[in-house]
């Protein structure tokens, strides 16, 4: 099982490498890899148990923040209310933007990231609205596109499979300065 002993802080470098293409069929070990990093998000979004094992809640992981330097990303998003189904759960097994909206968008409060163990303030701007092509479980290509809060989260995670960090993306010298057409999202 996943806890945050598990999860590499910045300064490693697995978090700025570029990760390899999974192979398929799936080895076990890759699958194992999937299931954890899932059971990870369903854990740390689970107030006991995340007290229990002392796991900060997560929305999503990328396999390189567990040292895993292969193209594999979990994303688990609730629904808005309690009993409410999860926005997205899903595995994605090498994910790839394949287009991506003009307009762009950044979360209202910022970004973390479960590898980042400091606030860094400022606004992260990335593409309001994306499309990718990724690959199930059974090596299914897939293709889906995502908005708003979902967006943001899934392009967080494909950047953690090419080696960037949240905060590469903020201006340093404005970090809250956007052009006037940028979502804030709430
Ligand atoms: O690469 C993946 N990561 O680094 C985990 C990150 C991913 C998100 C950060 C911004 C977009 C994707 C993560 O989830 N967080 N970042 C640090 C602490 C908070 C936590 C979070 O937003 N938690 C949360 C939010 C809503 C509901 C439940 N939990
Ligand atoms: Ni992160």
């Amino acid at each position: 099982m996943i806890t945050m002993d598990n999860i590499i802080r910045e300064g490693h470098p697995t978090l700025r490498k570029s990760a390899d293409s999974v192979a398929f069929p799936l080895s076990a070990e890759d699958r194992k890899i999937a299931a954890e990093m899932m059971e990870f998000l369903s854990n740390s979004q689970d107030e006991k148990i995340a007290e229990e094992l002392n796991l900060r809640a997560g929305v999503g992981l990328a396999a390189p923040q567990i040292d895993v330097a292969k193209r594999i990303i979990a994303v688990l998003i609730p629904g808005e209310y309690e009993d409410d189904p999860p926005e997205l759960a899903k595995v994605m097994f090498n994910p790839k933007i394949i287009s991506h909206s003009i307009e762009s968008a950044c979360l209202k409060g910022g970004e973390g990231c479960l590898s980042v163990d400091r606030e860094v303030p400022g606004f992260v701007v990335r593409h309001s609205r994306i499309t990718v092509s990724y690959q199930d479980a059974e090596g299914v290509t897939h293709k889906a596109r995502y908005k708003g809060y979902t967006a943001i989260v899934v392009q967080h995670e494909i950047d953690h499979l090419n080696g960037v960090m949240f905060y590469d993306h903020i201006n340093e010298q404005a970090p809250f300065a956007v052009a006037d057409d940028v979502i804030i999202i709430e």
